[in-house]
């Protein structure tokens, strides 16, 4: 199996190579906090173990209601937001056909696959509502919490949806509920509903919770081979179990990120040339943002999708601030191959390229692009992918969640919790009238005069 390897030489006019070995101290602190349960958030670092410790019961299970919900349905509906639904979005992005829901009702077995609750949009649901009205559906509410608004607002709309079409008992067959094993409104709904019911651990928060159920499930769905995953996760973990920053890549990506953030790159940009990586990097920024922007500290996750981005974003990219430094998921081998063929009268002058492959071209967008980008002043650091597999997807998974722990513990925060997230939520229950919340909502409508 060819690796995943990741390369910093492009970032060595910004850093040297003795500050990362400078880092080895704070590196090894981090690696004995986290591998010992005893740093920040350790309660939330059941996904270190994660590939080992699944259980083989659980994934059978998982496959079983996957083959019935593909049986049962053309479309399956994943609720859920933020770690909720990211890792299976990123993932049926990256791994599944581009235009998978339009092949739905041709020959493939997996069913048309959407989302919902990952916003407030009566636009976007009412309509989702009219696509599915005659279609076999399926549904998956995800949250760890049970309580979060958006998906318990389309999960009721949804659910009601679903109970006039099968009637209640119909509907409860068609439901699948991912929640916390005990409390949380979920929980407690799916009890009476008698849902099918899958366990996201209490160890695991929502960012770090792909390899779980939460995950899992809408991935077998898709029909994604989630046994490979696991693999590729183990292999990561595996990898990345060394606290030698010179033999571990993880840890180099790590420290990285920390020395270019001290010298003011405070946004990291990650960029990929396929469009398919899109979500993967939706997954990434909440992961990332959600663990070390606190404290008044962290650098800000940014995704690029090049090369369009470029013809969007590229001017910035190469003069503005120079406060930037991009992480490349670069990758080798396509999925599916092009050859661009010449033409008599070339009248569009791309004779040139005949006979080469849009990959080909495609990679020397990207070099292109690097050598540019470094020479306006952007580090570049470049993670080659062999190709976009199931189990190559496992592999990167764990190889930022370990990252991103490692990353912010050299920067001094909690790695695993989201305080900050809290403050919107409770000006919005304030505003909309909730219980409990009436002060503020005195002083909230005061400030919106
Ligand atoms: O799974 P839940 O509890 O609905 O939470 C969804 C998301 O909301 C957050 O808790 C932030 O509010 C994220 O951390 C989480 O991934």
């Amino acid at each position: 199996m060819k690796r995943i390897t990741l390369d910093y030489s492009k970032s060595l006019n910004f850093i040297g190579q003795h500050e990362m070995e400078n880092l080895q101290p704070a590196v090894e602190m981090a690696h004995k906090i986290l591998h010992n349960y005893e740093g920040a958030g350790k309660e939330y670092t059941g996904w270190l173990e994660l590939p080992h410790s699944i259980d083989n019961k659980l994934i059978r299970d998982i496959k079983n209601t996957a083959l019935d919900v593909q049986n049962k349905c053309d479309v399956f509906i994943i609720v859920g937001i933020g770690g909720s639904y990211l890792g299976a979005k990123a993932a049926i992005e990256m791994l599944t056909h581009h235009f998978h829901n339009q092949l739905a009702s041709q020959d493939r077995k997996a069913p048309e696959i959407y989302f919902a609750g990952h916003h407030i949009s009566s636009t976007y649901l009412k309509q989702l509502l009219d696509l599915i009205e005659k279609k076999e559906v399926c549904i998956n509410v995800i949250s760890k919490s049970g309580t979060t608004t958006e998906p318990a607002i389309a999960f009721r709309i949804l659910k009601r949806f679903m109970e006039n079409k099968y009637g209640k008992e119909g509907a409860s067959k068609r439901t699948i509920a991912t929640t916390d094993k005990e409390k949380g409104a979920l929980k407690e709904l799916a009890n009476e509903e008698g849902y099918k019911t899958y366990v996201i651990p209490d160890d695991v928060g929502g960012r770090y919770s792909v390899l779980t159920p939460v995950g899992l499930l809408p991935m077998a769905v898709a029909g994604i081979d989630v046994e490979e995953i696991l693999e590729g996760a183990k292999e990561a973990l595996k990898d990345t179990n060394n606290p030698n920053i010179k033999e571990n890549h993880c840890y180099q990506y790590a420290a990285i990120r920390n020395i270019l953030y001290r010298k003011n790159k405070t946004i990291e940009m990650l960029v990929g040339y396929e469009p398919s990586l899109q979500y993967f990097g939706e997954w990434w920024k909440q992961l990332f943002g959600e663990s070390e922007g606190k404290d008044s500290k962290g650098i800000f996750p940014a995704t690029g999708s090049f090369s369009t981005d470029l013809h969007s974003m590229g001017q910035y990219i190469q003069q503005g601030i120079r406060n930037l430094f991009e992480t490349v998921i670069q990758v080798e081998e396509s999925i599916e191959e092009i050859v661009i063929e010449a033409e008599a009268n070339d009248l569009d002058g791309l004779n040139y390229l005949a006979g080469k492959t849009m990959t080909f071209v495609n990679q020397k967008a990207f070099e292109g692009t690097t050598l540019a980008h470094i020479d306006g002043g952007v580090p570049n650091l470049i993670i080659n992918v062999p190709k976009l597999t199931p189990y190559y997807f496992g592999y990167l998974v764990y190889f930022f969640e370990k990252a991103c722990g490692i990353s912010g513990y050299i920067l001094g925060v909690n790695p695993f919790n989201q305080p900050g997230v809290e403050d919107y939520k409770k000006n919005m229950f304030a505003l909309l009238g909730k219980k409990g919340y009436e002060e503020e909502r005195k002083a909230l409508e005061e400030r919106l005069k």
